[in-house]
C-alpha cells in the first residue's frame, strides 16, 4: 500500500500533540489532525483555565485574612471582568505551546477538521483520505452529564461553558466532589460566592482520606457547605436552581455546577463501524496502548483509565517511542502522580495506604510527619497538612501529601519509586501538571534532546518507517 503518512494522529490535546510532535522530530511523516481548537480541553477549559481562575481567588482569599503578621491588608474588591480577563490571558499565554505554527515548525502537518476512521489505516478529513501504518486516536472526553431528571430543562454550567461566565454566582451549586468540584468549589468562595456542594459518595474518592479530611475542613472553614446525598431530581431556571438530594432537604442556589466526571469521546468518527473494542469508559486498550485494531493506538483521555494531562502527555511520548523504535513501550505508572490544587493540595504519587494495604496487607509501613514540625512552613504560618510516605521494607510504594505546594514535594519520590535517578530518567519522568517542578524535567529533556533527536536515530527512526510501510 502507498501511504501518504508514517503516522497519522487524531486530536490535538495534550495526548496528540505529544505523539504527533514525538513522531515528527524524529523524521517521520505526520499528519495532525484537530476538528476544534488546538490544546484541546486541558488548555481551552481544563487545567488552564481552572488554575488561573484558583490564583484569582487566591488573591482574594489571601486580602480577606486582613490581619496578618502585623501586616493588614484591605478587603478584596472582585471585577469579574477582570478575573475573567485574567483566565482568558492564561489561554493566550500558554497557547503558542500548542498552536499549528509550532507544530508545523515540528514537521507535522497540521489538518484543521474533523477526522473520520474509515480503515485500519485510512482517515478521511476535509474531503482527503489519508493513509498510514499507524494512527493515533486521541480525542479526547467530554463532560459526563448524568441523567438527573429536570436537569435539560434548566440551564446548568460544566467545565465547558463555566470559564465563559458572564457574572459571579451568588449561590454556586456544584453537583459532584471531585477534583473538578473541590477546585471550582474552593476557589468560587474566595471569589464572593456561596457555595454548596453535594456529593454521593465519598469527597475526592481516589485520593488519601487523611488528606481529604483535612483539606474539607480548610474548605468548610471558608464557608464551602458540603451536602452528603446523591443529586435526584432539579427544577428551577436561570438565577434561581433547587436540586433534590436523596437524604437530606432540597438544595437552592443561583447558579448549578454539573462535575460528576468525564465520558470519553469514542464515537462518532468511525472507531464503531471499524469494531473498536471498548472498555467501561473508553477504548480498551494493551499496556502499549494499542486498541483492538493493532494498526491503531488509543492514548490519554479517550481510552478507558486516568485521565490527567501528564498522563495523556506520557501515553503520546510512549507511542512515540514504540512508534519510531519499533520497539513494545509499556506504560509504567508505579510512579504517578497527581495533584488537586485547592488550598491546601493534595498530592499523591504512586499507591495510597488504602492501594498498598490491599496488595501487600501488613507488609507495608506508613511514617506519617506534620508540616507543623517543618520549619519552612512555621516561619510561613502555614502548618496544616502532613506527609504519608508508605514503604514496604524501606522501599517506598507511595507519598500522600496535603499542605501549601504538596504537588512540588513528589518529584524526589519518582526517582525513589521507580529507582532512576539518571538525567535521562528525569528527563522522561512523569511529572504532575501544572506544577514548577516540571522545570526539572524541562531541564534534563533538553540535555538530551540533541542526543535523542540527532541524525543517527533519525536514520534508524526513518528505515523502521520504510520496514513498516513495506509490511504493513
Ligand atoms: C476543569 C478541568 C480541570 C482539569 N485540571 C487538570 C489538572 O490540573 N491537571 C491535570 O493533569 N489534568 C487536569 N484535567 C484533565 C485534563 O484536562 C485532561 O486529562 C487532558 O486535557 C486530556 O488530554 P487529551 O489529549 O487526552 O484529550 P483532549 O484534551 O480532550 O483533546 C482531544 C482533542 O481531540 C479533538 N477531537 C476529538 N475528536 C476528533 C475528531 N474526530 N477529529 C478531529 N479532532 C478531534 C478534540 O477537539 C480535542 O481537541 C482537568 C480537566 C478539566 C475538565
Ligand atoms: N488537579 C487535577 O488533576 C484535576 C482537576 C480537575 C479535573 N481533573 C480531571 O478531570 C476529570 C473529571 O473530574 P470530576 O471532578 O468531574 O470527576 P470525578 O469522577 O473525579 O468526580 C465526580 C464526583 O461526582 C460524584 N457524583 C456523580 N453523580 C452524582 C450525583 N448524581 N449526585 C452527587 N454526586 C455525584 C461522584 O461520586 C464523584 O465523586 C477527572 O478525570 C480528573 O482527573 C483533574
Amino acid at each position: 500500500m502507498d501511504f501518504t503518512h508514517d503516522v497519522i494522529v487524531i486530536g490535538g490535546g495534550a495526548g496528540g500533540l505529544t505523539a504527533a510532535g514525538g513522531c515528527a522530530l524524529f523524521g517521520l511523516k505526520v499528519a495532525l489532525i484537530e476538528g476544534h481548537r488546538m490544546g484541546g480541553e486541558c488548555l481551552n477549559n481544563g487545567c488552564v483555565p481552572s488554575k488561573a481562575l484558583i490564583a484569582a481567588a487566591r488573591r482574594a482569599g489571601v486580602a480577606r485574612e486582613e490581619t496578618r503578621f502585623g501586616v493588614t491588608l484591605s478587603a478584596p474588591r472582585i471585577d469579574w471582568r477582570g478575573v475573567r480577563g485574567h483566565v482568558r490571558q492564561a489561554i493566550a499565554d500558554i497557547e503558542h505551546h500548542d498552536s499549528v505554527e509550532t507544530f508545523e515548525e515540528m514537521g507535522c502537518e497540521v489538518v484543521l477538521g474533523t477526522a473520520r476512521l474509515t480503515g485500519k489505516h485510512s482517515v478521511e478529513v476535509g474531503g482527503r483520505t489519508l493513509t498510514a501504518p499507524r494512527i493515533v486516536l486521541a480525542t479526547g472526553s467530554e463532560p459526563l452529564v448524568p441523567p438527573i431528571p429536570g436537569l435539560a430543562d434548566i440551564p446548568y454550567l460544566t467545565n465547558e461553558n463555566l470559564f465563559e461566565l458572564g457574572e459571579r454566582p451568588d449561590h454556586l451549586v456544584v453537583i459532584g466532589g471531585g477534583p473538578i468540584g473541590m477546585e471550582m468549589a474552593q476557589a468560587f468562595r474566595r471569589l464572593g460566592s456561596a457555595v454548596t456542594v453535594i456529593e454521593s459518595g465519598r469527597v475526592m474518592s481516589r485520593d488519601d482520606p487523611d488528606s481529604v479530611a483535612v483539606m474539607v475542613d480548610a474548605l468548610r472553614e471558608e464557608g464551602v457547605r458540603f451536602v452528603r446525598g446523591k443529586a435526584l431530581r432539579v427544577e428551577g431556571e436561570a438565577g434561581g436552581v433547587r436540586v433534590h438530594v436523596e437524604s437530606d432537604r432540597p438544595v437552592t442556589g443561583t447558579h448549578l455546577l454539573v462535575a460528576t466526571g468525564r465520558k470519553a469521546r469514542v464515537a462518532g468518527f468511525g472507531a464503531e463501524e471499524l469494531g473498536l473494542a471498548l472498555g467501561k469508559n473508553g477504548f480498551a486498550v494493551d499496556a502499549r496502548r494499542r486498541t483492538s485494531v493493532r494498526s491503531i493506538y488509543a492514548i490519554g483521555d479517550c481510552r478507558d483509565g486516568i485521565r490527567l494531562t501528564h498522563v495523556s502527555g506520557y501515553e503520546g511520548s510512549n507511542v512515540a517511542l514504540e512508534i519510531v523504535t519499533g520497539l513494545p513501550t509499556k506504560v509504567d505508572y508505579s510512579a504517578l502522580p497527581w495533584c488537586t490544587y485547592t488550598e491546601p493540595e493534595i498530592a499523591q504519587i504512586g499507591m495510597t495506604e488504602a492501594d498498598a494495604r490491599a496488595k501487600h496487607g501488613d507488609a507495608i509501613a506508613v511514617v506519617r510527619e506534620e508540616f507543623g514540625e517543618n520549619e519552612r512552613a512555621v516561619a510561613d504560618g502555614s502548618c496544616i497538612g502532613h506527609m504519608k510516605m508508605v514503604l514496604k521494607g524501606k522501599k517506598v510504594l507511595g507519598v500522600s501529601i496535603v499542605g501549601a505546594h504538596a504537588g512540588e514535594l513528589l518529584l524526589p519520590f519518582a526517582q525513589s519509586i521507580t529507582g532512576k535517578s539518571s538525567t535521562f530518567a528525569l528527563g522522561s519522568a512523569i511529572v504532575a501538571y501544572p506544577t514548577r517542578s516540571e522545570i526539572s524535567k524541562a531541564a534534563a529533556f533538553s540535555a538530551w534532546e540533541p542526543t535523542v533527536f540527532g541524525g543517527l536515530p533519525k536514520k534508524y527512526a526513518a528505515l523502521v518507517a520504510r520496514l513498516r510501510r513495506a509490511l504493513a
